[in-house]
């Protein structure tokens, strides 16, 4: 897959440094010939990427340059568009000191890509806890990019994260909120509204003109017709016959415990869940090396790999960047299709 032939390439963040992501990037970045990766320019700590191409013995230069579009195809050095701000941590020992590096590179690159200067973006794990700690208030990328997308571009979207592969595509409807919260913020005009984006996104960028949705319940057996619950026929029912009614291609709501066999997905294009872990368990069980978190609803893309900071084994060389180059070539998919 690769990004617009002769137009802007993809920017990767650096996430947490002392997570997998700064090694990742390297082996991202030493095996895009073989991957089909698109040409990428990172925004991180030039010193940081040095340090970890030295610890793991990658032969791998590294090139400071000032934007994506400095980036020269004939050199073979990974170019890194300075944070600003020094990572010096160890791999596995986070520091919320870290944290105002993190952030400068996510709001970089979606000024880069603002700017036309990337097609798009791909962020590396950010952990949650250490940006909190450190005073960041939103729950994560995905909320944190719509307010970007409000900033830079003047819109409000809601933004939906989808964790996407061959295999499964599922859309957690809460995101990043305690389970006891969830019956409460689980509304039917929020499950259309999700679905309403992800059924425009599905078209415009994944070439899906009419794609097929089914729906998780909330409770067991979806309910068990209000034996189990009640949100699954008050709440969950009444969005999919409105969007049926609008003309969508939508089932459920579908017992979540059988929905995701082999025979079930079959049945449908995309899994539009309750809650993130309802979502989230099944396609990192079936697809946990190759799915990539793409989030819709924004003016522009943003891809990550679907695992965290991993930080038990940060620095030792053995964490796969197989859901990285994943995200990368999606990006770069992407930002060649339509626009919503
Ligand atoms: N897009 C993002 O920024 C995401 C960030 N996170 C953050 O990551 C932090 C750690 O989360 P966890 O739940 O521990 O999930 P995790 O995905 O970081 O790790 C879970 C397990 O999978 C392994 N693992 C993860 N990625 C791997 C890779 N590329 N190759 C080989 N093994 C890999 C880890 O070693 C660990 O045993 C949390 O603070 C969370 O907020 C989690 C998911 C996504
Ligand atoms: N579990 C997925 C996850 O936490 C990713 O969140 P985000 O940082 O992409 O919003």
């Amino acid at each position: 897959m690769s990004v617009r032939a002769g137009g802007p390439p993809l920017v990767l963040t650096q996430g947490d440094p002392a997570g997998i992501g700064p090694e990742l990037a390297l082996r991202a970045w030493a095996g895009r010939a073989e991957s089909g990766a698109p040409r990428f320019a990172l925004i991180a700590d030039p010193d940081l990427m040095r340090r970890t191409a030295q610890r793991l013995g990658l032969a791998i230069r590294v090139v400071e340059v000032a934007s994506p579009d400095a980036l020269d195809p004939g050199d073979d050095a990974l170019p890194v568009i300075p944070t600003g701000h020094s990572a010096a941590v160890e791999p596995g020992l986070p520091e919320p000191a870290s944290a105002a590096g993190t952030i400068a590179s996510i709001d970089m690159a979606a000024q880069f890509v603002r700017d036309g200067r990337a097609a798009a973006m791909v962020t590396n794990p950010i952990a949650k806890s250490v940006l909190y700690a450190a005073g960041f208030t939103h729950p994560g990328h995905t909320e944190y990019l719509a307010e970007l997308a409000n900033r830079l571009w003047g819109v409000s979207p809601l933004p939906v994260m989808m964790l996407w592969s061959e295999t499964l595509a599922v859309v957690p409807i809460t995101i990043h909120v305690p389970l006891r919260r969830v019956p409460d913020l689980l509304t039917t005009e929020l499950i259309v509204d999700t679905a309403r984006i992800v059924a425009r996104d599905m078209a415009a960028r994944f070439g899906l003109p009419r794609p097929r949705l089914a729906f998780s319940g909330l409770n067991p057996h979806a309910g068990e017709g209000g034996a189990l619950g009640l949100e699954d026929d008050a709440v969950i029912r009444p969005a999919v016959e409105q969007l049926r009614a609008e003309g969508l291609d939508v089932t459920g709501p579908l017992p979540a415990d059988t929905m995701f066999h082999a025979r079930a997905r079959a049945r449908y294009d995309v899994a539009l869940c309750m809650y993130h872990d309802q979502a989230l368990i099944p396609i990192k069980a079936l697809a946990f090396d190759d799915g990539v978190n793409v989030t819709l609803g924004l003016p522009f893309v943003r891809t990550s790999p679907d695992h965290g900071t991993a930080f038990d084994i940060a620095g030792r060389g053995v964490a796969r960047p197989d859901s990285l180059i994943a995200a990368l070539r999606l990006a770069g998919r992407l930002s060649v299709a339509g626009t919503p």
